[in-house]
């Protein structure tokens, strides 16, 4: 007989109901939700007596392995899935980066290699289109229906490195609403960055706090409104990774009111964290160069505001770290050489628990959503990945919310010599996690495997619900940008 577990005593959180129930899982999926299941001498049961039990969160925007301004990120699959997983993800989408003249197919099996073996967790890839060619045009639909890639990401920034020009953005819209996928933007400006950049190195500006200041918001809200102008003419999906300020907020929500299919998403640096932080003695700033970068903290209720009312729609955390010594510290004398980056994947739920819904800023509900169900339902993970229903994959976690802890490099999982948070309490921890069914994390202990995280293929874009009726793209009028 296969495995059976059986939490009992918890509170099922999922993202639209909250009730007291015991969980069944067997063969890794979930068998039985009910009050009062009985265990038989085979089921092992698990006591969750004042715990939250939600599904398993599903980050859609890590960075593992990945090369980066001259060096490569801190965290591999083992690690970063390690320290996710201690966070209560069970899912990553990781980004698979592309070079120009090679097949898509070729960068895949790099990030496929890169991966099996190393993830403790399962595990997803959206996939760069920095160019559009015969040979892109053909793999395309190969990606989508063979290779469960259904979103593919554009950077409109990182000039003469990453960054796309509109056209190939265009078109990208255009066959992912043919093939069904999501186009993801890095939505900055990056030629006039660039200029920017340069202008404030000739005046002699090296320091970190010159990288947030040579990416003013309005050129986010900016590329924001541009690239949410494309999809609406491409009649296709658009998702915003990181928006970090009110002005990108304003342009997702105006497009949203007029029934387009634009999603945006947020980071736990961008709600808790901001610039002043980066302007400290010593290159300290350099532990929170991103990009975008930090914002002034005004910006923080914007972006709250912008979660509590749906208009935007997921958190990701953008993990993509790099150490202190030996890697940030390449910018040293250039803050345009500082490596892009922080360490996250490990605090996005904990964060998102304690700074939103024990602040009474966002619902149990809307938690379990933006950090699950919403990715895997944009991602399609949904109804395998995301909640707790019958027939689902058993990824649970158990969420204790009456513990605090103090957020440090000294224990956390992260192969990082730094913590973003250092110093921050939080309310509320990742105590037990399950993913299909087996421990990875139990009494805050690992207990998991290297190359136990299983490749989800994902299903095509769905569009789902119906959306409102839309206004011909001729009424739509530039705002403040
Ligand atoms: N965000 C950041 O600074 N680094 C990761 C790469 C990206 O997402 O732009
Ligand atoms: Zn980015
Ligand atoms: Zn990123």
């Amino acid at each position: 007989m296969s495995k059976r577990t059986l939490i009992r005593g918890g509170i099922l959180v999922t993202a639209s109901d909250t009730f007291e129930a015991d969980i069944l899982i067997a063969a890794g999926k979930i068998a039985q939700i009910g009050i009062g299941l009985i265990p038989d001498d085979q089921t092992e049961v698990l006591d969750a007596t004042g715990c939250y039990i939600i599904p398993g969160g599903i980050d859609p925007h890590t960075h593992l392995d990945m090369p980066f301004g001259g060096t490569v990120t801190a965290d591999d699959f083992a690690t970063g899935t390690t320290a996710a997983a201690f966070g209560g993800t069970t899912t990553i989408i990781d980004f698979c980066l592309t070079q120009k003249g090679r097949r898509l197919s070729e960068s895949l099996q790099e990030w496929h290699r890169k991966a099996q073996g190393k993830a403790v967790i399962d595990y997803g890839f959206h996939l760069m289109i920095g160019e559009m060619n015969e040979q892109v045009l053909e793999e395309l639909p190969q990606m989508i229906e063979e290779e469960g890639v259904s979103s593919f990401k554009v950077f409109m920034a990182y000039k003469n490195q990453f960054q796309a020009d509109d056209g190939i953005l265009f078109q990208t819209l255009q066959k992912a609403k043919e093939y069904g996928a999501l186009v993801m933007v890095h939505a900055e400006n990056g030629d006039v960055i660039d200029l920017l950049v340069k202008q404030a190195l000739a005046e002699g500006h090296t320091a970190p706090i010159h990288h947030a200041l040579t990416r003013p918001s309005m050129l986010e809200g900016e590329a924001t409104g541009r690239a949410a102008r494309l999809a609406a003419l491409a009649d296709s999906q658009l998702y915003v990774v990181h928006v970090t300020c009110a002005e990108a907020a304003e342009q997702i929500a105006r497009m949203r009111e007029m029934g387009y299919r634009i999603w945006g998403e947020t980071c736990p640096q961008y709600l808790t964290l901001d610039q002043s932080i980066m302007d400290q003695p010593d290159f300290e700033g350099a532990k929170y160069v991103w990009s975008p970068p930090l914002r002034e903290k005004g910006h923080q209720e914007a972006l709250w505001n912008a979660l509590q009312s749906g208009q935007l729609q997921t958190i990701g955390s953008d993990h993509c770290s790099f150490n202190f010594k030996g890697q940030k510290d390449l910018g040293k004398d250039d803050f345009s050489k500082i490596p892009n980056g922080g360490p996250v994947i490990e605090d996005r739920l904990s964060i998102l628990y304690s700074e939103g819904v024990a602040k009474g800023r966002i619902s149990l509900n809307q938690w379990v959503d933006l950090c699950s169900t919403r990715a895997s339902k944009l991602f399609g993970l949904f109804p395998q990945k995301g909640t707790l229903a019958v027939g689902t994959d058993a990824d649970i976690v158990i969420f204790d919310p009456s513990v605090t802890r103090v957020i440090s490099a000294e224990t956390h999982h992260m192969n990082v010599d730094y913590s973003a948070f250092e110093g921050m309490q939080v309310q509320g921890c990742p105590v037990t996690v399950l993913c299909r069914g087996e421990y990875v994390v139990r009494d805050r202990q690992y207990i998991g495997n290297a190359g136990a995280g299983k490749y989800v293929k994902r299903n095509k874009y769905d569009a789902g619900a119906p959306i409102p009726p839309r206004q011909p793209v001729t009424a739509i009028h530039g705002g403040r940008n």
